[in-house]
């Protein structure tokens, strides 16, 4: 049994009539990767916002390492989860490194007059931020582009940059947001290397993806949201088999290889959860 590093209890969210998020309970233990799967629109991104601090839950609790969460972001981040974002939020016309460095601050004591004064402590800072950033960059294999712009990074680079950057605040859990959405399989097969690598080095990680051969390679434990509820939650085979799963999915249209907008169900190819690899 894994030590619980996030316990998620009974969480809710509301906007006016609209329950997006529905009393759904979820825990990730130490050095455990757990996926989050559903079609389009059953509350996965809002999900994450409520363990972020970027909504307040309107019911529920979420508890990181033992403690109630504050609802602000930074203070999440400071607490130990950092994420990606579905849409990349980088900033384009900054350097990878800078933007690797951007993800530091977190955990830079230096505060606004020493930086101004650039005094010793501010060097020594300075150093061992571009050092560990550096490694980073080595560890995702952008170090060679360490002095690209960030927006001259083919797609999936951009993806992987932002995984450096959400690394370098130290998380103890990653929460990665479709991390492979417009990757190719190539990129998306060493995306699942990074995934495992980065649990390797002990962070949990949490990861919304609808490519689900991607989810079962990678997850001991998945669940599945539907309409904002918590409908099953288990290993593959759990998941794969669940009659209800298998029916939110249904419709989905035989030769696509993205999620259907329409109906938000996902393809078959390699994305249903009924043909996944076994
Ligand atoms: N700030 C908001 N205000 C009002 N409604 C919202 C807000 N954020 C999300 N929603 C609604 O909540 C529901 C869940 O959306 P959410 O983006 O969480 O789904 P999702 O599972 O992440 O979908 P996708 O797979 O398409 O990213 C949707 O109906 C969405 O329109």
């Amino acid at each position: 049994m894994t030590d619980t590093l996030l316990d998620v209890s009974g969480v809710t969210m509301r906007f006016g009539g609209l329950t997006a998020v529905n009393d759904v309970s979820l825990t990730v233990g130490q050095g455990e990767i757990i996926g989050l799967i559903g079609p389009n629109g059953a509350g996965k991104t809002t999900f994450f916002n409520c363990l972020t601090g970027l909504y307040v839950p309107t019911e529920g609790t979420v508890t990181f390492r033992g403690s109630v969460l504050p609802p602000k972001p930074h203070l999440v981040t400071q607490a130990g989860i950092a994420r990606t974002f579905q849409n990349i939020r980088l900033f384009a016309n900054m350097t990878v490194l800078e933007n690797v460095l951007v993800g530091r601050h977190t955990r830079t004591r230096e505060g606004l007059l020493s930086a101004i004064l650039r005094g010793p402590g501010y060097r020594r800072a300075e150093a061992e931020s571009r050092e560990k950033a550096m490694e980073l960059l080595e560890f995702t294999g952008l170090a060679a582009k360490a002095d690209h712009l960030s927006r001259n990074l083919p797609y999936g680079e951009q993806r992987k940059l932002e995984i450096a950057r959400a690394m370098a605040s130290d998380p103890g859990l990653l929460l990665l947001d479709e991390p492979t959405a417009g990757m190719n399989p190539q990129e998306t097969r060493a995306a699942e290397e990074l995934v495992f690598a980065i649990r390797d080095k002990g962070v949990a990680v949490l990861v919304i993806e609808h490519d689900m051969r991607f989810i079962f390679n990678l997850c001991t434990r998945t669940a599945v949201l539907v309409q904002g509820q918590k409908i099953v939650e288990g290993d593959r085979e759990t998941v794969q088999n669940d009659e209800r799963v298998i029916t939110a999915y249904l419709g989905a249209p035989l030769a696509e290889t993205g999620p259907d907008q329409a109906t938000g169900a996902a393809p078959v190819t390699g994305t249903d959860p009924t043909e996944a690899d076994q």
